[in-house]
């Protein structure tokens, strides 16, 4: 670019931002509340040229967030010691353009414009940036190139979850981080799954997959109770169960107690049918986890897209609430669609879990997808599956960055129980009884780690798992 082309830019750069564009964009939002989760998907505060109209757009994001419905009226109190909200006459000016907006909402030019100028801001300031670099003589040419280069893709593409830097300095805040708490998501309640996956970090894609029957939502729900109760923002997604379903079950392993063996077995709760006691107990276990920052959406199937606004939609809310999102539960992946028609189902699959891994990155939250896995695991022996019954299933072998399945040999005993009162049935309840609550946890895959197995325990009967080291706070063995 000539030198000319700059000292354009630089003289225009006072120009480069459209006040009336803003301050109309918010009496839209003010005017009419439905439009501000779209809006706040694709705009920042920042991206405002009037530093105040950005810091009234982010008070509007996080009053919607919280569930508040808001206006130019209820927005005054948060900018009484704002000067700037005094001086610009901010409070009458938003109650105009809230009064003289559309009411149907329709942002999308002023939207389109205020985005399509801060990039430009943006490109104004990487480009000055180099420009100083250019001139600092000490600075190599090919390293200015190629800040160039990093600089103009990531202020164009504003591609979320880029992170640019040197080996050394990547090294500098690995070192950074060491004696303070591990980042990352941990259970504490399956010890067994905590161990194989390590803490869920942020960006990681975890894969829990298994047949139909080896309690893999119940396994999920467990680990998302522990896992709030640790204090970790979590969203079950779930596309399969109502959120009701869900509660039931949230409610039963809420109940169960460890040490004793005792709860509310979960049909009780399902069939609505709880004693005086139970109904005390249930009402109990709801107070005690009444703020443990666990979010639930149900839904019959979704699009990747959705997904990935509501993944921004809870992110926003949590932050709005003064905690992180930091696991996102999805049960089960294969009732995500694409958001185009894929010519087979493994095609479809494939772009669902790099799709999956790419919002775990750009969201900065670990996400943990439920995967079912075909009949073929049941044609082996040892029906244990292995690394390569996820071959069928698209890219998830190469994209998950842990695979965890879930193995229950009780499942298939079971359906082997010869007739009643027989000698055979008299083996086969010895046999059933000793395993009827093992669960294998079979971590096949951990890219920043060994793979193993783990045994914990599934109590049907509460839906609730456990780790292994259950029996050890009982004093007996596994
Ligand atoms: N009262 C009970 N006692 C013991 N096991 C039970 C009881 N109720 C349900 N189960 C078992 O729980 C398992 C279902 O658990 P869960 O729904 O978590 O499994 P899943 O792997 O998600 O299954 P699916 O893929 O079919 O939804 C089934 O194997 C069922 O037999």
């Amino acid at each position: 670019m000539s030198d000319i082309a700059f000292q354009e830019i630089e003289l225009s750069d006072l120009s480069i931002g459209s006040p009336r564009a803003e301050l109309a964009l918010l009496g839209e939002l003010l005017g009419d509340n439905s439009g501000i989760d779209m809006t706040a998907d694709r705009l920042m505060p920042e991206d405002f040229s009037v530093p105040l109209y950005g810091r009234v757009f982010a008070v509007i994001v996080r009053e919607a967030s919280l569930g508040r419905s808001v206006n130019a009226i209820t927005l005054s109190p948060y900018f009484r010691d704002d000067r700037d909200f005094e001086e610009l006459d901010a409070q009458r000016r938003l109650s105009d353009a809230a009064r003289d907006s559309i009411g149907d909402y329709r942002p999308t030019p002023y939207l389109d414009q205020i985005l399509s100028l801060s990039k430009r801001r943006r490109i104004v300031a990487g480009l000055s940036r180099i420009q100083a670099e250019a001139r600092n003589l000490e600075m190599s040419v090919d390293d200015i190139l190629s800040e160039a280069d990093a600089t103009l893709s990531t202020i164009v593409d504003r591609a979320e979850g880029t992170h640019e830097v040197t080996g050394a300095d990547a090294l500098g805040e690995v070192i950074a981080e060491f004696g303070l708490p591990v980042v990352g998501v941990r259970c504490g309640t399956i010890g067994q799954i905590d161990d194989l996956a390590g803490p869920l970090r942020p960006g990681q894609m975890v894969i829990v997959a298994g047949r139909p029957g080896m309690a893999k939502t119940a396994t999920a729900v467990s680990y998302a109770i522990g896992a709030a109760r640790a204090g970790h923002g979590t969203l079950f997604v779930s596309l399969e169960m109502s959120a009701k379903e869900l509660g039931a079950r949230i409610g039963s392993d809420l109940c169960f107690d460890v040490a004793q063996g005792t709860g509310v077995p979960f049909e009780v709760i399902r069939d609505r049918r709880p004693s005086v006691s139970q109904t005390l107990r249930i009402r109990e276990a709801r107070v005690s986890f009444s703020d443990m920052p666990l979010q639930i959406v149900d839904r019959g199937g979704c699009k990747m897209a959705t997904l990935e606004t509501m993944i921004r939609r809870h992110k926003r809310k949590m932050a709005a609430a003064g905690r992180k999102l930091e696991l996102v539960i999805v049960d089960y992946l294969q009732l995500l669609s694409p958001d185009q028609p894929m010519r087979s189902s493994y095609e479809a699959v494939s772009e669902i879990s790099k799709r999956i891994k790419q919002a775990a990155k750009s969201q900065g939250v670990a996400i943990m997808a439920l995967a079912q896995l075909s009949r073929s695991v049941e044609q082996r022996p040892d029906r244990r599956p292995q690394l390569s019954d996820l071959r069928d299933s698209g890219q998830i072998e190469q994209d998950a960055d842990t695979v965890i399945f879930l193995y229950r040999e009780a499942y298939y005993t079971k359906k082997e129980e010869p007739k009643r009162g027989t000698s055979e049935w008299y083996d086969w309840s010895v046999k059933y009884a000793e395993i009827e609550r093992h669960i294998e946890f079979i971590c096949a895959k951990r890219r920043d780690g060994a793979e193993g197995r783990g045994a914990g325990l599934f109590f049907g009967e509460f839906m609730a798992v456990r780790g292994g080291d259950y029996y050890e706070t009982r004093g007996e063995s596994l």
